[in-house]
């Protein structure tokens, strides 16, 4: 158990840091358009993705749930005794990092820590989040040659393999087999499918640099969570990882198999029930919504499987608890102090501070942007 008041110093801030979602119709253009800045995906994909959105009225779940995520981390460290604000920003949408910035200076803040809401370490989910922090800093005109002159930032660990992410998970996959069992499903018969969000191949190379690639941290996460979902349930599990959420050209060679691909071919070999559980995601934002919950269960239901999707993390107790652990983890480093950083798996803990050419959006290819929380730019 951690000690109630604990202490969160050097830290007089926790900023969580989201990608950002429309919140109505005439949003979603101007989301997108922020998404999509020079990123070459082609307006095919952007016209669908809209239609996605539009599908539930231009709004996005992410919003609310980073407000929800918000207040339970508000609720958690109220009950642990630590008197940190917590504001929150987005990439992509408003609040936007610079409004973020303009709060944390509202409030007096010095010294932030940075929780992102991707547990995976990849361009996407880790170096783009520094790198937006940066350029924001940059046109603020607080950027120097060691970092922020303003705020100063540090970011805790990708959290993949901390025991509280992996808890949740385990939680929900039990729930969801819960709920197979409930609409007649073979629990024992079934496979587990883990969900995350496909990337270029020539990003998972580039995601390496960090240690483990981000396929190689889904894949020690994956076999924890489906270790303990069997022992919880006293059946063998087989599990396999599938990618949802590809963009980009066609040409362009992205992790696979399609998670609509993957269960066309295992109902092809008699497999009939499927319990997916998207670990790639901490919430069940658009990606969940749309890419599972609608396309993927049509086509299990379309392949006459019975099929269920389990939870997100969300706010769950066990996250909210682990992400708390994890800020008290990065302050004791911070302030300079031996600390046991809890993992589960195979993997090592991931590094608080960045490597230079960490997470780079193309292997090989250094992005001319500078990025925070790294060893060049340290805050
Ligand atoms: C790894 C990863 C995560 C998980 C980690 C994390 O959570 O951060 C994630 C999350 C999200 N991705 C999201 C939305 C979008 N992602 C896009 C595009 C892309 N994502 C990529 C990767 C990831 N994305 C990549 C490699 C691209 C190609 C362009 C590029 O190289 O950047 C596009 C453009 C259109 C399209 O191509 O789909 C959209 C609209 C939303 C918001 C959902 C909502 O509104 O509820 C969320 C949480
Ligand atoms: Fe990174």
């Amino acid at each position: 158990m951690t000690p109630r008041s604990a202490d969160a110093g050097p830290y007089d801030a926790l900023f969580l840091y989201s990608f950002g979602g429309p919140n109505k119709a005439e949003d979603v253009v101007p989301f997108l358009r922020n998404v999509t800045a020079g990123k070459g995906i082609p307006d095919s994909r952007l016209e669908e993705v809209g239609e996605h959105y539009y599908g539930f009225g231009g709004k996005s779940p992410i919003n609310e749930q980073n407000l929800a995520l918000k207040a339970a981390l508000e609720a958690e460290l109220a009950d642990r005794g630590v008197d940190l604000p917590v504001v929150w920003g987005n990439r992509n949408w408003e609040p936007y990092t610079d409004d973020a910035v303009d709060e944390l200076e509202r409030l007096g803040a010095q010294r932030a820590v940075a929780l992102v809401t991707s547990a995976y370490s990849s361009y996407s989910g880790c170096r783009q989040y520094r790198e937006d922090l940066a350029v924001t800093l940059q046109k603020r005109g607080q950027l120097g040659s060691a970092g922020s002159t303003g705020v100063q930032f540090d970011k805790i660990r990708s959290y993949f393999n901390h025991p509280g992410f992996v808890q949740a998970n385990v939680e929900a996959v039990l729930e969801g087999y819960a709920r197979l069992e409930a609409q007649g499903g073979a629990p024992a018969a079934a496979k587990l499918v883990f969900v995350t969000h496909s990337i270029p191949d020539t990003m998972e190379a580039a995601s390496r640099v960090s240690g483990a690639t981000y396929a190689a941290q889904h894949l020690d996460v994956a076999e924890v969570i489906a270790g303990q979902v069997a022992a919880e349930r006293g059946h063998a599990v087989e599990w396999e990882l599938a990618y949802c959420s590809r963009s980009g050209p066609p040409t362009q060679p992205w992790l696979e198999p399609d998670i609509n691909d993957l269960l066309t071919e295992r109902a092809g070999e008699g497999l009939r029930d499927v319990v997916m559980s998207p670990i790639g995601f901490v919430s069940d934002h658009m990606e969940v919504a749309y890419d599972l919950d609608t396309e993927a269960m049509q086509t299990a239901t379309e392949l006459g499987m019975n099929a269920v999707r389990a939870g997100t993390v969300g706010t769950r107790p066990a996250f909210v608890a682990g992400l708390v652990d994890l800020l008290l983890e990065r302050a004791a480093i911070a302030r300079g102090e031996d600390v046991e950083q809890a993992t589960v798996g195979d993997l090592p803990a991931f590094r608080s501070v960045c490597e230079v050419d960490c997470c780079l959006r193309r292997d090989g290819e250094p992005s001319g942007v500078p990025a925070l929380c790294s060893r060049d730019l340290t805050r």
